[in-house]
């Protein structure tokens, strides 16, 4: 039986282009975002894949994306489940600051902490360990049990909440994790063991 487990980081959004700390923000994709979506759908398709079921966030960026990516796929019936979840790491009280601006007034090392590290938080805001913890039981209870399933499974996320799963996927330590840049429409196939470890990865962005 194939397992399969396919995550995909939302096109460009708005304020992503702008360089702003969006977190929870709710902005659109642009149309180089959408463009990325649907390249990302061009890709799988090019690779015979095919879902059963859809899951993403509460932020219109990364539904957009799984909307266009299926549309690409011929697959917009797809069953496609949202959940806050699987939303970007909140950013608190950076959320809607220019990063290079961030950077003047707090200083590089302190923006690099607040962006970067494990467990130290934004002020008002999650730490990545605090996403982790709302990322992972999500994961095990409602997205691992239809991989396991044998069903087809997407995810459309954020940078963020992605690298939640893909420290289990992958057995990271923060340190690793930490390092590990997504990239905005760039399709991660993992094939699953019954024992939920990952037999294969493939990052169809570096194989473009
Ligand atoms: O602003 C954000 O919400 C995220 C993703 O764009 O930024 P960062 O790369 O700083 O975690």
């Amino acid at each position: 039986m194939q397992r399969r487990l396919v995550l995909v980081r939302h096109g460009q959004s708005e304020w992503n282009l702008k360089n702003l700390f969006t977190g929870w923000k709710d902005p659109d994709l642009t149309e180089r975002g959408v463009e990325e979506a649907k390249a990302a759908g061009r890709r799988l398709k090019a690779e015979g894949l095919r879902f059963d079921v859809a899951f993403t966030s509460r932020l219109r960026r990364a539904q957009r994306t799984g909307q266009l990516l299926l549309a690409e796929l011929g697959q917009s019936g797809v069953e496609t489940i949202e959940h806050e979840a699987l939303n970007e790491r909140d950013y608190g009280d950076l959320t809607g600051l220019n990063k290079d601006e961030a950077r003047k007034s707090f200083g590089e090392d302190q923006v690099l902490l607040w962006r970067r590290s494990y467990d130290v938080p934004p002020p008002g805001g999650e730490s990545l360990k605090d996403t982790v913890a709302r990322v992972l039981p999500y994961y095990v209870q409602e997205i691992l049990p239809r991989a396991l399933r044998g069903e087809q499974t997407l995810v459309t996320a954020h940078g963020n909440s992605l690298r939640a799963l893909i420290m289990v996927l992958e057995g990271l330590t923060p340190e690793t994790l930490l390092k590990r840049e997504l990239h905005t429409g760039a399709p991660i196939v993992y094939d699953l063991e019954a024992d939920a470890t990952v037999s294969a990865v493939r990052d169809l962005a570096a194989s473009a």
